[in-house]
Order: C-alpha cells, then structure tokens, then sequence
C-alpha cells in the first residue's frame, strides 16, 4: 500500500493494542462483546449536551486497517525485557485485519444526556478494544463544543454568533473540528476558511485593527476598505476613539450608498460593549443606517452575552472565539467506553458490570437503548434507557437514573424514537451520511423539543432520564452479586 494512506490505526492508546495482543493470544480475538460511550455529566455546569463528531468517527471506521508501515512500526515496540512487544504472527494478523463490527449510534445533532449511550459497538472484542480511544477522542471533543456553541447560540437569542476561535483552538485540528462542531451546535458561519472549504461552512470576517493603523487616518483606511470591498463593508470603529470611530463608518457608509452599494455594519472589540453598542446605534440610526448590523467580540462567552442582552446591549452579531472553541471553563466532556455484555462459548450474551463505589461511576450491564418518549405537543416527556436482550413489556416503567424511588410509566399509547440508529453492519456502512447543514438544523429544531428550564445554563432543571425497571432490577442484582462476591473473597 502507498505511504498516503489516511488509515488512523495507531492513533490509539498503546494499551488497546497490548489489549489486543492478550485477546488474541488466549484465543479470545473473535468473541462478540457490547460496548457503549456515554459521558456521566452534562458540561458547564449545564443540563444537556449536543452529539456531534460522529462523521469523523464513521471516516476512521472506514478507513482503519493497519498499513504496512503502521506494522512496521509496531514491530520496533519493545517491551520491559527489550524484547519486541508484539509476536510477528499477531502483527500479521493485525494486517490482514478488517473491521466486522456492528456500530449504531445517535446522529449528530441530537440533544443528548448522562448516561445514554452515543455509540454502540458490537463484534469482536478485539477489534471493539481497538477503536476505542480514537472514538472517544473524536465525540468528547465536538459534543463539547457543540454544547458550548448551543448555549453561546441561546444566550444571543437569536442574533447570528459568528465562531472566530482558529488563532486560539487547541492546535489545527483542534481549530478544524471546533469549527464543524461550532456550526452543528448553532453558529452562524465561522471565520475559518479550511473549515469552510472541508465542511461547507459559510465563512464571514470583518477587518483587524491592522488594517486601520497601516493608514495615515481612521477615514482613509474605511474609505480604502470600501473601495476595496464596497458590499463586504463591517468596519472596525475601536481603533482610536469608538464613538468617532462610528462617526467616520457613517461618513463612508453614505459614500457608500451614494455609489449604490450598503455598508454592512460596524464592530466593537473593545470598551464597554453595552454602553458603546447603544451609542453606536443611535449615531447609526441618525444617520439613516437603522439596519447596519453592530457586531462585537472581545473574550465573549455565553454568560457575557447574557450579562450585554441583559444590559440592553444593540448588539446585533456576536464573534465568538477563544472561549467557545477551547471549551473555556470545562476542558474535556468526560465519555468514556464500556463494556455492557459479552458472549459465552454457547453464544448467549452474559451481561457485564464495573462496580464502582460511587454509584454513578457503576456501570449500566446489557445491550443498551435509549427511547425517548414524546408528548403530543411534541415536547420531550423522558428518556429511557433499556436492555435489548430483553423484550420490553407492554407497559415500560423507567427508574429514574439518580432517584430509583421514582418511577414513571409508560404505556403502548405513548410516542417515541429509539435514538441508536444502525451505522455499520458487520463492517459494512448501513446509514446516512448527513450533510451538516441538516446536522445543525436538527440540533436547533432538537432544542425546541426540551423546556428553557431544561436548557438554562446554570442549575438546570433535571430532563428525567432512567433505566428501565428489568435493567435496573438486573444492574442491582448485578451490583449485589458482585459485592457478595468480594465479601466471601475477603473471608476465604
Ligand atoms: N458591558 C459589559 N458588561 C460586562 N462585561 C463587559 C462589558 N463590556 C465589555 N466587557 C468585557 O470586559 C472585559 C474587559 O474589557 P476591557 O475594556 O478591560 O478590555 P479591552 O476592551 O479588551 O481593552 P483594550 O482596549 O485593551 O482592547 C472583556 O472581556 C469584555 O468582553
Ligand atoms: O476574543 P475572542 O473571543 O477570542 O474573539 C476573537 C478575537 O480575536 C481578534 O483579536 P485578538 O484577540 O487577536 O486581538 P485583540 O484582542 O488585541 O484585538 C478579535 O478582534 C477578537 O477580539
Ligand atoms: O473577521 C473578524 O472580525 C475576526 C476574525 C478572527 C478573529 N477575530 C475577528
Ligand atoms: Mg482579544
């Protein structure tokens, strides 16, 4: 195979591999295992989150397989003994293998809670190990910002939010993918440009203060942009003196017009953001601009922008960058993998469980769904989440995830959707690759489903999510049993 090849085998923790090698040398490769990626807390502070970064995901998937110099340079891996880490037959392996798993997962854009499982991956437990970490990687971070982007979104209340993070993302493609997740979680068009070529992101972008101060004066530099650029005109009005800033875009602003073209808007960097934004807006409304956007940016967040919109700001265009591509006050959602069930040497699926001493770090046993009940307004009633393995009764009563004494009861008259859908069968790509303009589109039409009190930023109201009564009765059992187990251990 070429040196070209976009296969991203390696970009994995060494110990899946090391995983890997155990499984297949005590015979284990091929045995069938359910995993699931959840995360167990809703970023910010918040009550929700968006899914996003499951196309790169689907990208890795069908293009994983261990190149040539992939195992080339696996074999240079030495172990403690210095010794090579890996046997040749089982890189061999590795290089003959192709990926068989069964993958569904709960599309882009879908509004999304603790617990409920992402992705789901059946198949062979080696090849389950092996994805691991770079799912995870891929999902935690565009789910994050995704989410980060929808509050932004919400607190500008339906003002575009333009995504300007790439001079302070987290590296290239941590910039790249910001910017697609950015846009699935609500923004308008970022000033990203590789990101608009890669993703069909509309970009958009004003002028940096450079532009202003390479000229002799204010008004010549506008009037050079204008000429340059009649009907792509937001000029930058912070340079010197804002108020005169404004003062000198309406002069040329009426050159503008006389030739038959418009300026856009101006936009505010810096000061106090509410108080110039009011000025500005009267000094553009007298001078017959009423509908000249006023952008501004500046370290904003959605608390900030709560903070302007309830100052009375006539911001009209927020640019966001720093905070909202870096995840500001929250670094990484916290996904992780799990191992729901395994097949036995008579092919039935055994549930599995990891005890934890904090209840919510237990993990949920069995070949997980989740089902979200829907009321006839539409809105979102609950989710629950169910064991496959077990046919579901006519009447679901779900427990409730962080109460078990409360329960609630759903009958055959309810609607719902089950949210995993199938992506890969054995390897082959079973789903719909979702153009992200309809990714972005579902996650706002998805936000109209769930109550503002669900949605606020801060000590949310809690959406119910539970386990279904025969998974929580299984997962208690499960629990119990394990603890039984540990305590005779001890006493032996
Ligand atoms: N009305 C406002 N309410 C709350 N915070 C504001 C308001 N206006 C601006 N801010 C925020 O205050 C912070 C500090 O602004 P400050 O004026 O000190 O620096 P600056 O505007 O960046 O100065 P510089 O002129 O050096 O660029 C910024 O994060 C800005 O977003
Ligand atoms: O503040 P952010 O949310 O990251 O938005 C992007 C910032 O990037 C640009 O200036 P830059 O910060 O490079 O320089 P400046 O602050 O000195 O204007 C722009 O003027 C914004 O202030
Ligand atoms: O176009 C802009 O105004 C812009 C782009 C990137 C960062 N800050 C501002
Ligand atoms: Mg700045």
């Amino acid at each position: 195979m070429n040196a070209s090849s976009n296969s991203l085998a390696l970009l994995t923790d060494l110990y899946e591999l090391t995983m890997a090698y155990g499984y297949w040398k005590c015979g284990k490769a091929e045995q069938s295992a359910a995993f699931h990626l959840f995360f167990r807390k809703s970023p910010f502070q918040g009550g929700y989150a968006i899914a996003a970064g499951l196309e790169p995901v689907l990208e890795f998937l069908r293009s994983f397989r261990f190149e040539t110099e992939d195992i080339a340079y696996l074999a240079t891996i030495l172990g403690n003994d210095g010794r090579p880490l890996f046997d040749a037959d089982f890189l061999q392996y590795l290089a003959e293998l192709e990926l068989t798993l069964d993958l569904d997962a709960i599309p882009e854009g879908t509004v999304v809670f603790p617990h409920e499982p992402l992705l789901r991956v059946c198949g062979p437990i080696l090849q389950c190990q092996l994805i691991e970490t770079a799912m995870l990687n891929m999902i935690n971070f565009q789910s994050l910002i995704a989410t980060k982007a929808s509050r932004v979104v919400m607190a500008a209340q339906g003002d575009a939010v333009l995504e300007f993070g790439l001079r302070r993302a987290q590296g290239i493609d941590g910039g790249l993918a910001a910017s697609r997740a950015a846009y699935i979680g609500g923004c308008a068009a970022t000033s990203n440009v590789l990101a608009g070529k890669r993703f069909g992101i509309p970009v958009k972008g004003t002028h940096a203060h450079s532009w202003v101060m390479s000229f002799d004066s204010e008004p010549e530099s506008f009037a050079a942009y204008a000429d340059a650029m009649p009907n792509n005109c937001v000029f930058l009005v912070d340079t010197y003196d804002t108020l005169q800033g404004v003062r000198h875009a309406v002069e040329v602003g009426q050159r503008l017009r006389d030739a038959g073209h418009r300026m856009v808007g101006i936009r505010l960097d810096s000061g106090d953001l509410a108080w110039l934004s009011i000025e500005a807006r009267k000094i553009l409304n007298a001078a017959g601009f009423p509908d000249a956007v006023i952008v501004a940016s500046n370290d904003l967040d959605e608390r900030l922008i709560q903070s302007l919109k309830f100052q009375g700001a006539a911001i009209t265009v927020w640019g966001v960058g720093t905070k909202l591509v870096t995840a500001y006050e929250q670094p990484a959602l916290g996904g992780v993998y799990k191992l729901g069930a395994i097949k036995d040497e008579s092919e039935q699926w055994q549930p599995r469980i990891k005890v934890s001493e904090q209840l919510i770090k237990t993990s949920t046993p069995g070949i997980q769904q989740v089902r979200r009940y829907v009321g006839g307004d539409g809105m979102a009633i609950a989710d629950m989440i169910y064991n496959e393995l077990h046919p579901l009764p006519e009447t679901c009563v779900a427990v409730d995830f962080q109460d078990p004494t409360h329960r609630s009861q759903f009958d055959a008259t309810v609607a719902f959707e089950d949210l995993l859908k199938p992506m890969i069968r054995r390897g082959d790509f079973v789903g719909r690759s979702i153009p992200l303009d309809e990714i972005r589109n579902r996650a706002l039409a998805q936000l109209q489903q769930f109550d503002r009190t669900i949605l606020r930023l801060d000590h949310p109201h809690r959406y119910r999510v539970g386990l279904e009564e025969a998974l929580h009765d299984l997962k208690a059992e499960m629990v119990l049993e394990s603890r039984q187990r540990s305590k005779a251990g001890d006493e032996a």
